[in-house]
């Protein structure tokens, strides 16, 4: 396909991004220099960001910004007050920043645009947590969670992933609480204008886009465990952190031999409060995580796949998430073996039939390559482009020669397009000239059924089932098991078992009719597995219950939905338990009682699924 036939066929404009105002053809920013102070009472940052732009032009004098929801005060354009007007506001995109300069560019010059504003309390890339919402309840906690469009949320900028620059921070916090970006930490000091406070300073010096951007701010502590590895949390859970995360080090020596070698210099975890939306978000040198995951190799992967080589607009997300699970994988075959490799592909198929299942096999947003033309990622976000996008890798990878053959194409593309943004057709122009003599392969593959049509793959690939077979088994058990069989079921069914094949043996489950509602009693009664706090097991038992129909699993559920946030289990349990009829008041009391204190993009997508009037529901 050529890029004129992609956009015809797709939609999709590759001189553009759909997500954002900014243009990336006109200039582009090279360099951030941030002043945030933090103001933990009134919810909201000041700040002032000094952006290097480049003019892509000749007689270039007007540029425009991301915002959402930010108070601007004053432009200057290398130090002259510069015009400025905010435009209508998009519905997801946000606010245009319009700014005029008060003199024109040549195409290749620079100019330092600073922006003073002010966030709002509600500004979508920030939560603030109450000392109460804390583990140590006596100071107040502020994450960012920038991936995809809400930077602008918080930094007026080119939002968009086709940019990508350096940053330098200031940030002004008050003197009992510890500030840590997506950065190399370099320095801090008492506030010269609040001696309360203390500026930290973060130096990242590998250009990176906007929504990488990252900064936290609580009563962190943190701990060493490794050569260029901290890990960070509320002194509650620093030991228990640092003791999960031992294995970095190793992972990250792995996926060096794998990928090349790793730029960013630290590699620090943050384990955040339970509200986190996502089980871990790869921000540069600082890998934030929710306490529910356990493996961060999928973050360490990013650290290539992703951040140092990344997609040019959310469209083709599945650049950065179907390479990602691929890398996650092949360091899983390094340090276990080629037959767990397998297993995770056997359950990520699943996790993508259900994702299929939960948007419709028609819904154009299960297009491995959709068209975000007026859809917000946040509402597109699926398993699609992480468990689509390794499907055609690995099928990829079966007709070309390999894992080794692959894993030497995914280098290669890594070291080509390194510090740079891509789309799907340059990835597969790549392709097409890295396996220059295997053309009539790829040549046989149906890319439009892979890449622009929805609903699952056209073709299955087949995994080693070595690792599953038990977990068959043993559903098929279930599944085909009448009242009098029940008791030939023992605990050491599922005692047997390693974790990750109990969580199998449930996702096979919850791919069929629900279980008659004495069969999951009598589960519990021989494998209590209520007992088990492991979050993907939890979550996967939990919606066995309810969809069987077991009232008392009802409040179990939602407990699940509200004491973590990670959208990821507390999105489809809320939904759940809403298709629950008679709980379906109760799945609404029990959001509505919580919104408050909840992510606000959980939030706003819980009320989607729940079709809440967000306008008309009392928050609390
Ligand atoms: C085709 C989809 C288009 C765009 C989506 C891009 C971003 C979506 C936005 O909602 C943010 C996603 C952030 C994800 C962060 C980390 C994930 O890898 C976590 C995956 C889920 C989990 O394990 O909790
Ligand atoms: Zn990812």
């Amino acid at each position: 396909l050529t890029v004129s036939s992609i956009q015809s066929v797709t939609g999709l404009n590759v001189m553009s991004d759909p997500c954002s105002f900014s243009s990336f053809t006109r200039c582009v920013t090279k360099h951030l220099n941030l002043h945030l102070h933090l103001d933990f009472d009134r919810h909201v940052i000041r700040g002032r960001v000094a952006l290097t732009v480049e003019a892509l032009e000749d007689r270039f004098s007007t540029l425009t910004l991301d915002s959402s929801d930010l108070s601007v005060v004053s432009v200057t354009a290398n130090g002259q007050p510069a015009r400025f007007s905010l435009g209508p506001k998009h519905s997801f995109k946000g606010t245009p920043l319009e700014i005029t300069l008060p003199f024109d560019l040549s195409r290749g010059q620079h100019v330092i645009v600073e922006v003073t504003y002010e966030t709002s309390p509600s500004a979508t890339a920030l939560q603030w947590l109450t000392p109460e919402q804390t583990a140590g309840k006596k100071h107040p906690y502020l994450f960012s969670q920038c991936q995809a469009h809400h930077c602008r949320s918080m930094i007026p900028c080119q939002d968009t992933p086709s940019i990508k620059h350096t940053y330098y921070a200031q940030v002004s916090v008050p003197k009992d609480l510890v500030a840590v970006m997506s950065a190399v930490r370099d320095g801090q000091e008492v506030d010269p204008q609040d001696s309360g406070r203390i500026i930290y300073r973060f130096r990242q010096t590998v250009p990176m886009p906007s929504y990488l951007i990252a900064i936290v701010a609580g009563a962190l502590e943190s701990r060493e465990i490794g050569p260029r590895t901290r890990v960070w949390s509320e002194k509650e859970f620093v030991d228990k952190a640092a003791f999960e995360f031992s294995e970095t080090e190793a992972m990250l020596k792995t996926a060096e031999e794998l990928a090349g070698p790793y730029v960013w210099g630290q590699y620090d975890v943050l384990v955040l409060p339970p509200s986190f939306p996502y089980g871990g978000m790869e921000n540069p040198c600082l890998t934030f995580a929710t306490p529910t995951v356990l493996v961060i190799a999928h973050e360490i992967s990013h650290s290539w796949t992703g951040n140092l080589v990344t997609n040019k607009t959310w469209e083709h997300f599945w650049l950065n998430e179907g390479h990602t699970v691929y890398l996650e994988r092949m360091i899983g075959r390094c340090l276990e073996s080629e037959q767990f490799r397998q297993f995770k592909a056997i359950g990520g198929w699943k996790d993508l039939q259900d994702s299929v299942n939960t948007f419709g096999a028609n819904n154009p947003l299960t297009n491995l390559v959709p068209s975000l033309q007026d859809v917000s990622p946040d509402d597109a976000f699926s398993s699609v482009p992480y468990e689509k996008g390794f499907a055609l890798l690995y099928y990829l990878e079966e007709q070309l020669g390999g894992p080794e053959v692959f894993m030497g194409f995914v280098k290669s593309y890594i070291q080509r397009f390194a510090y740079s943004s891509v789309t799907t057709e340059e990835w597969k122009n790549y392709l097409f000239a890295y396996f220059k003599d295997k053309v009539d392969i790829l040549n046989k593959v149906d890319w439009n059924a892979w890449m622009f049509t929805p609903g699952m793959p056209p073709v299955k690939p087949q995994y080693d089932t070595t690792m599953a077979d038990a977990c068959n088994a043993l559903s098929q058990k279930w599944l085909q098991a009448k009242d009098q069989d029940l008791n030939s079921f023992k605990r050491s069914d599922v005692k047997t078992l390693s974790s990750h094949q109990v969580i199998e043996f449930l996702s096979l489950l919850l791919q069929e009719d629900p279980l008659p509602l004495t069969h999951v009693k009598k589960m519990q009664e021989i494998y209590d597995l209520n007992a088990y706090m492991n979050a993907e097991i939890r979550f996967r038992w939990l919606r066995l219950c309810v969809r069987s129909r077991w009232e008392e699993a009802v409040p179990l559920a939602l407990k699940m939905a509200t004491d973590q946030g990670r959208m990821k289990f507390t999105r489809p349990l809320f939904r759940e338990v809403f298709n629950f009829e008679k709980f379906r008041d109760e799945a609404l009391r029990v959001f509505l009682a919580h919104r408050a204190g909840m992510h606000p993009v959980t939030s706003g997508l819980v009320s989607k699924d729940l079709k809440v009037d967000v306008s008309n529901a009392a928050s609390q």
